[in-house]
Order: C-alpha cells, then sequence, then structure tokens
C-alpha cells in the first residue's frame, strides 16, 4: 500500500550493492529520428549504466531525448545503434518483454472498462489460459492495491481523474513483478501528495521486490528523490552520479543548481569551441 504519512520522506538508503551486472549497460547508444534525407541524431554517443535494484532519475530539458532513450531501453524505438544491454540481453530481446514494465507518457488504459477489467484484460495477456485464473486473479488485486486503487476497483476508467488514470497504467506496468520499470514521466501532472505517494511506492518496489526503476521528469526536485541520477541535455548524458554527489561536485545546495551550473559550463565550452 501506499504510504501517506504527511512531510517529506527522507530517500531510503538501499541495501548494499551486489556486484551483479547493470540492469543497463548503453555504449556508444546512437539514435537518429526524422525521415528524409537529413534525420537528426537525438541521441549521441551515450554511454552509461543503470544500477540494479536502485531508482535512476533520467531528468532533462523538455525534448533532450529522455523519452527516446526509454524507448531504445524497452525496445520500441527505430534506429538504434552501438551496445544496449537490458537485464543482460540485447535490448528489444523477446525474452524481455515479461521482464520489463513500461508506462508511456499517455495512460494506456480502456476508458470503457474498470479499473479491474483492464488489469484483467492485461493479465490475460501476459499469463493466459485457465490454469492461471488464480494466479491473475491475485496479481490483479495486489497491483490495484500497490497503487492504492482498491476503493476504485469497480469504477470505469473514463470516470478517473488523471492521476488516477496514471495509476492504473502502473498498475498494469506492475504485473508480472517485471524486474524492470521504465517509467516516463510518471508524475506529470499530479498534485504535491500524489507524487509524494507515488515516489513512496517507487521506494517500496525498489526496497522489497529488488526491482530496478528508470524514472524520467524534467522537474528537478524529483531528482532529490532517487539514488542515482542520470542528467541529459540536447541528446547526451551531461552526468551521472548520485545527488549528493553532484551537489558536492558543483558546490551547489540542491541538484537543480548543480545541474544549472553543469548546462552553463557545456555551453561555455560549446562556445569556446565554436570560436574560431
Ligand atoms: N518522430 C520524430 N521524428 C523526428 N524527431 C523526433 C521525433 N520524435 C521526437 N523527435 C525529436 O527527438 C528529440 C528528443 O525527443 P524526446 O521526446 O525523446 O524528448 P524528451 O526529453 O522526452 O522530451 P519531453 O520531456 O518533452 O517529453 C526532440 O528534439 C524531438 O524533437
Amino acid at each position: 500500500m501506499m504510504n501517506k504519512q504527511p512531510g517529506r520522506d527522507p530517500v531510503p538508503t538501499p541495501a548494499p550493492a551486489e556486484p551483479a551486472p547493470p540492469a543497463v549497460h548503453a555504449h556508444g547508444l546512437t539514435v537518429r529520428r526524422g525521415t528524409g534525407r537529413t534525420p537528426r541524431t537525438v541521441l549521441d554517443s551515450l554511454a552509461f549504466d543503470v544500477p540494479r535494484a536502485r531508482i535512476t532519475g533520467l531528468l532533462g530539458p523538455s525534448g533532450c531525448g529522455k523519452s527516446t532513450l526509454m524507448r531504445a531501453i524497452v525496445g520500441t524505438q527505430a534506429h538504434v545503434t552501438g551496445t544496449l544491454d537490458v537485464l543482460g540481453r540485447p535490448a528489444g530481446h523477446p525474452e524481455l518483454r515479461s521482464r520489463i514494465g513500461y508506462v508511456t507518457q499517455a495512460p494506456s488504459v480502456y476508458d470503457d472498462l474498470t479499473v479491474r477489467q483492464n488489469l484483467d484484460y492485461f493479465a490475460a495477456v501476459l499469463d493466459p489460459g485457465r490454469a492461471a485464473a488464480d494466479r491473475r486473479a491475485h496479481a490483479v488485486r495486489q497491483a490495484i492495491a500497490d497503487v492504492d486503487l482498491t476503493t476504485h476497483t469497480d469504477a470505469l476508467a473514463g470516470n478517473l481523474s488523471g492521476g488516477q488514470r496514471s495509476r492504473v497504467s502502473l498498475a498494469v506496468a506492475l504485473l508480472g513483478t517485471p524486474e524492470l520499470l521504465v517509467l516516463d514521466e510518471p508524475t506529470v501532472g499530479l498534485d504535491p501528495v500524489l507524487r509524494r505517494d507515488l515516489w513512496n511506492l517507487f521506494h517500496d518496489i525498489a526496497a522489497t521486490r529488488g526491482a530496478t526503476l528508470l524514472v524520467s521528469s524534467h522537474v528537478m526536485d524529483e531528482a532529490e528523490r532517487c539514488h542515482d541520477l542520470l542528467l541529459m541535455r540536447e541528446g547526451r548524458i551531461l552526468a551521472q552520479e548520485t545527488p549528493d554527489a553532484l551537489r558536492t561536485r558543483t558546490h551547489c545546495a540542491t541538484v537543480e543548481e548543480g545541474f544549472l551550473r553543469l548546462v552553463d559550463e557545456a555551453n561555455a565550452l560549446a562556445a569556446q569551441e565554436a570560436t574560431p
């Protein structure tokens, strides 16, 4: 269940990282998008690791390439080159389908079905057959409880608020207890209480299930809630470190200030290089 305690919650310390391979490993990862003669390079030779059983925040301004990177990781992005390994397999490998939960920015729920019917439908796709009926019913109940929608189980999805619909999408992604959850701006448009509750849920999922979460946001204060950060700017990785390390290195009080300092430095460097 989601924690509804008032006040700001500290980021819980995760268990010491095992020397397991990272959940995501990228090297020379490049994506070109657009049709015609001049496709644009929207991800440019990225190299990074996403550690297991932790929450990595993927942050950067609108248009910097966060969604494109997430699509590449879940295997739905075309024109990907370089190395991109996910849970030990090349991104897009069929075996990964049931091991990854993905929530896009637009909640993908059927408005004319209830919350339970939406979950039943996706559970039947994931775990078909009469023999699995009891297991599916349990998984559906659990996923609805995880996102705190038990009291809305029989409500039509079309009658829910935006935040509740987002949580139905998240519940769908939680079916099958995925090892990696890729969440594209899951808190956009939510009120502060719901945002906090969702972040508490993310921490529960990482701590109790050992799942890895990659969560994108362009709201910098959400960075403070992550164990690790991948900061992006214009299709490149600007920094990969913990919030603490970023604040210390940049001598800034907040991740937002630290990020802006790195952006200014990158801009100054680019201007210097462009000067003949
Ligand atoms: N279908 C497309 N064809 C060509 N370029 C595209 C296409 N879709 C997105 N882009 C470009 O790719 C870049 C990265 O877009 P992307 O959606 O990954 O950014 P984002 O960081 O997720 O942005 P936001 O936070 O606004 O969702 C942008 O410059 C965008 O204009």
